[in-house]
């Protein structure tokens, strides 16, 4: 019978037997859930999800220590990480597969550019995002329907996923490919249908239920071509990387050529090449780990994007901060990474988003991989911790107001960024996200680039949702948002 559990674990609701916790849980707002239960049961808690037990960290200090270690940086032992992904790839791989492939791409990221000092490495990614940028800003402007808006959604995928396309794979697709909407569609899809709390998770013979197979079905099915799409586009960087293959080719045709670890996946196959014994570069661990790369990468940031552009969007005052701060110091120019330090507002508009809508609102969860004591808890092996950043991005007590969208709030009385403990959109310790740096590039020169060039608002008579819905990451319903160009 599901109750408390073993002596020792953090106090906790009681669950019903079998499922636990999960019917008290909204299945929409399963984070909103979690931050109530933190108010009643303090920082640190049990929750009994189904066949896992969940210990929810509500508080930064607690996120920080229990992250730093090495017997909490596993995987939570869930359908997803275990059952869908089988341990591969980056995210869901523990052990010395994590190890291997986390510093091989950790390593890789910064040779492409990933860094915070500048110099021609960092240029380099800097103008490959900028391309994306400025195809963004004509995507959204140069339209007849101005005043009725655009949902910045498409436009978004489109223009950050060629740079994601860009980085990862070291090609870009046409807007209207077929292979690149495909692509598209099936990660939009998949990350709305399983949910980190999704309760399939939990309870294996709920995947026995016919609305639940069509899912897994459909999920198993996207992820098998999805591979298969993988597997031609490693063929063709093989070929390129192959000593006497062809010289390297231009971005024109969409291939780049890999020999000097211009991309991730070329970076990765050279590192085979270095590794032929090693049991971690196959090219089933790769078709995982693209898959992983171009996930992650694409979802959080343009998630980000889609709330700072609705925000921003729905807040006048800030919108005209942001503007005349622009205005003032670029005078008209493109921004660039190096105005980062000049344009603190914007750099706050982006750290304010990330507070106020989490786009991993439960964190990203980990397993315990050997028994731990926290708080004077023994944690037990196997469990699911739960990193809760909404807790901690909206807990009143740390930022007086959490509700209310207030950039300045990331400003010193001296006007520069200030940088809270409490704010930790990428997590913390061990496994915290290895692109961040790379994130962080582009929500700033993204974001600076919209702010600069347009008005941003809703169309007459338009209410914004901005609670939006949560599957592994929270985000905005969709939404028109008028993009009116603007000649600074
Ligand atoms: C706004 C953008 C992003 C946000 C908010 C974000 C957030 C996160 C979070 C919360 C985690 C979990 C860390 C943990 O388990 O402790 C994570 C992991 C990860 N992120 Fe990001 N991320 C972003 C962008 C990116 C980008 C651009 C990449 C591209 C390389 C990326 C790749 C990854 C990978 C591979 C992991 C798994 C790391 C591991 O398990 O060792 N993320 N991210």
């Amino acid at each position: 019978l599901w109750g408390r559990g073993p002596r020792g674990l953090p106090p906790g609701p009681w669950g019903l037997p079998v499922v636990g916790y999960l019917p008290w849980l909204d299945r929409l707002r399963p984070h909103e859930t979690l931050t109530a239960l933190s108010r009643r049961f303090g920082p640190i808690f049990t929750v009994p999800m189904g066949g896992v037990r969940a210990v929810v960290l509500a508080e930064e200090a607690l996120v920080r220590t229990a992250l730093a270690r090495e017997a909490c940086s596993g995987r939570a032992p869930l359908y997803l990480t275990h059952g869908l992904m089988q341990g591969h790839g980056l995210i869901c791989a523990e052990g010395p597969m994590w190890r291997e492939q986390r510093r091989m791409v950790a390593g890789a990221l910064k040779n492409l550019g990933a860094v915070k000092s500048a110099g021609p490495r960092r240029d380099r990614l800097q103008a490959r995002i900028s391309k994306g940028v400025s195809a963004l800003l004509e995507s959204l402007t140069g339209r007849e329907d101005v005043e009725d808006g655009v949902d910045p959604h498409g436009h978004l995928t489109e223009a950050v996923g060629n740079v994601v396309n860009d980085v990862v794979f070291g090609r870009t697709w046409a807007p209207d490919d077929p292979t690149w909407l495909w692509l598209q569609r099936i990660q939009d899809e998949g990350t709305k249908l399983i949910g980190v709390a999704g309760a399939i998770n939990f309870l294996p013979f709920l995947r026995l239920l016919p609305q639940n197979g069509r899912v897994i079905h459909w999920l198993k099915e996207g992820q098998r071509s999805q591979h298969a799409l993988y597997a031609d586009l490693v063929a063709e960087a093989r070929a390129a990387l192959a000593p006497q293959g062809p010289p390297r080719q231009d971005d024109d045709d969409g291939v780049q050529g890999v020999q000097d670890g211009d991309n991730l996946l070329g970076a990765w196959l050279l590192e085979a090449t270095r590794r032929p014994d090693s049991p971690f570069y196959t090219d089933r661990q790769l078709h995982f780990l693209l898959a992983d790369l171009f996930g992650a990468a694409l979802d959080t940031t343009v998630t980000t994007l889609r709330w700072l552009m609705l925000f921003v969007a729905t807040h006048p005052e800030a919108q005209q901060r942001a503007h005349r701060e622009l205005d003032e110091v670029l005078q008209g120019r493109a921004p660039t990474l190096d105005d980062l330090a000049s344009l603190p507002f914007v750099a706050a508009t982006i750290m304010e988003t990330q507070r106020i809508r989490s786009v991993t609102p439960l964190g990203i969860p980990h397993g315990v991989r050997e028994d731990t004591v926290l708080e004077g808890y023994v944690i037990p092996k196997g469990t699911m911790l739960i990193p809760l950043q909404w807790a901690i991005h909206m807990d009143p007590s740390r930022w007086g107001d959490p509700q209310e969208f207030r950039p300045e709030r990331f400003l010193g009385e001296d006007g520069a960024v200030l940088r809270p403990d409490g704010f930790i959109p990428f997590q913390t310790g061990k496994r915290m996200c290895v692109g961040d740096e790379w994130a962080r590039m582009m929500l700033f020169m993204f974001s600076a680039g919209l702010l600069q060039r347009l008005h941003l608002s809703l169309p007459d008579g338009e209410e914004a949702d901005l609670e939006g819905v949560c599957g592994i990451t929270l985000t905005p319903k969709d939404q028109r948002i008028r993009c009116a160009a603007r000649n600074p």
